[in-house]
């Protein structure tokens, strides 16, 4: 580590360790899988905090900005976010940790030394797991653990090699602490609701153990350790080998759907429900709902220019829900439920990353949704799936669906199937989200959501 001290943090300029980190986190930050802008070009890069977590490891938020874009209505989106990221800070780099270079710093204070990503680095991922089993504060950081359960010292790290919207380091098959990359002022709800769904006893989603957060330059999540299911398969992995194989995938997509319908009980048992009154507001709750559907569509629209042929489809699908009955009560949800959400050990199925979807403000992830917004993000999934394959398997998907909505049904006492209107909304509410986040993250996947826009556009579901 270099003897300069680094100086106080700034939320507004580029300082100190910034001058010599800004010029290679510009060039490195773009080619991370997690990192959500993708299609604009980093054109500013801000430092909101920093802190020696440990020596020769640096814990950072940074603000990224992008170009200003013109938004509907004349006016001008101004984009960035908050990243957070653990730097490795060394004279020379170990040959086995090529993988995690991020370049020499030239100039600053930290001229001449190697950055590297230190989540690769097995010792700085090891001093991480000691801090989170020490409870206490490191500069604006605070770690906390449930004392209930103990964590052994010693645990091998590695990191998973998953496709993943955050970075996640798994120890000795026992425990996975999942980092988050683009933090948000607030409580995480992947910290808030596993914790409260242990509270009701729901077996179905593994519980916090330990957990860190900032309070500079806001209170924010940053990280959340939790047991790791050491034999269990994703739904997408076991989906897309079923499909391999030409098997029947029913009986776990029927299981699937009574586990969600659990989860969804213990959710509206754990936090507040809206209630519905019998008298009419269900025209209401519809409306608003049918509005910031639309709203999304626009701007959604407004950079995925493929999208706008569709618009006025898609606009009357949603005007269509004025004129469907409210469904049931608005709950805490999952907010972003896929295949690769809910993991299979024995013959159970669990469901993990209750974060919601990543671009949406946390107020709004935290606040209650029909349940009808999961289960369309499960449908969507089962077509992601058959879409893999070529020919492409609509049959396999439609029997999935069919399934999955028939354990649901079975479980939660009312049926998906029989809110059609409600359904189609939802789905295609979630396949304009899923263009925009392929369109940031991986473009090439593009085509995916938009063959089911054009289905929902012009076929109606
Ligand atoms: N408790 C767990 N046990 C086993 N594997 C897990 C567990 N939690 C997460 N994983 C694995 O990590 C992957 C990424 O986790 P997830 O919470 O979805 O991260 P992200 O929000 O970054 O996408 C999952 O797809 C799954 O394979
Ligand atoms: O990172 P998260 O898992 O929180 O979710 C984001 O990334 C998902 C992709 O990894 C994305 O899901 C989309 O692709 C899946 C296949 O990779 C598919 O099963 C989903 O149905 C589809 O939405 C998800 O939308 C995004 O929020």
């Amino acid at each position: 580590m270099p003897k300069t001290a680094f100086p106080s943090p700034s939320d507004t300029t580029v300082v100190g360790p910034m001058a010599s980190l800004a010029g290679l986190l510009r060039e490195w930050l773009p080619r991370q899988r997690w990192f959500a802008g993708k299609d604009r070009p980093v054109t500013d890069l801000a430092l909101l905090s920093l802190t020696e977590l440990f020596p020769g490891c640096l814990h950072l938020l940074v603000r990224t900005g992008h170009t200003p874009v013109p938004a509907p209505g004349g006016t001008t989106a101004v984009s960035g976010d908050c990243y957070q990221l653990l730097l490795g800070v060394r004279k020379h780099l170990s040959p086995r940790l090529g993988r995690a270079l991020i370049g020499r710093a030239e100039s600053g204070p930290l001229a001449g030394l190697t950055v590297f990503d230190a989540l690769q680095d097995p010792r700085s991922a090891q001093l991480l797991l000691e801090r989170l089993r020490h409870p206490g504060a490191a500069g604006p950081l605070r770690f906390e653990a449930d004392p209930a359960v103990s964590v052994p010292t010693g645990l091998v790290p590695r990191v998973l090699d998953a496709e993943q919207s955050n970075s996640s380091l798994v120890y000795g098959d026992a425990f996975i602490l999942k980092l988050f990359r683009r933090v948000q002022p607030g409580v995480n709800p992947d910290l808030e609701v596993p914790g409260a769904l242990a509270g009701q006893g729901c077996r179905r989603v593994p519980a916090p153990v330990a957990w860190f957060r900032t309070t500079h330059p806001y209170e924010a999540t940053l990280g959340v350790l939790q047991p790791f299911l050491p034999d269990a398969s994703d739904g997408w992995t076991l989906a897309l080998e079923a499909l391999a194989r030409g098997e029947d995938f029913t009986a776990q997509a029927r299981e699937l759907g009574e586990a969600m319908a659990d989860v969804h009980l213990a959710l509206a048992a754990a936090f507040p429900v809206e209630a519905v009154a019998a008298d009419g507001p269900a025209c209401d709750q519809n409306s608003r709902t049918a509005a910031a559907m639309t709203e999304r569509l626009t701007s959604a629209a407004h950079c995925v220019p493929a999208l706008q042929p569709f618009v006025p489809r898609l606009r009357t699908a949603f005007a269509a829900l004025e004129a469907c009955d409210a469904g049931p009560p608005a709950q805490r949800i999952h907010g972003d439920l896929h295949l690769g959400q809910v993991l299979r050990a024995g013959r159970e199925w669990f469901v993990i990353d209750f974060e919601g979807e990543p671009s949406r403000p946390l107020a709004e992830r935290r606040s209650p949704h029909s349940p009808v917004r999961d289960i369309a993000g499960m449908l969507r999934s089962f077509d992601y799936a058959a879409r893999q394959r070529r020919p492409w398997r609509p049959e396999w998907a439609r029997r999935c669906r069919e399934a999955f909505c028939a354990g649901y049904a079975a479980r939660a006492g009312w049926d998906p199937r029989k809110k059609h209107g409600l359904l189609r909304a939802y789905e295609t509410d979630r396949a304009v989200y899923e263009v925009l986040y392929e369109a940031r993250h991986r473009p090439d996947w593009l085509p995916v959501p938009m063959a089911a826009i054009e289905r929902l556009a012009v076929r109606g579901g």
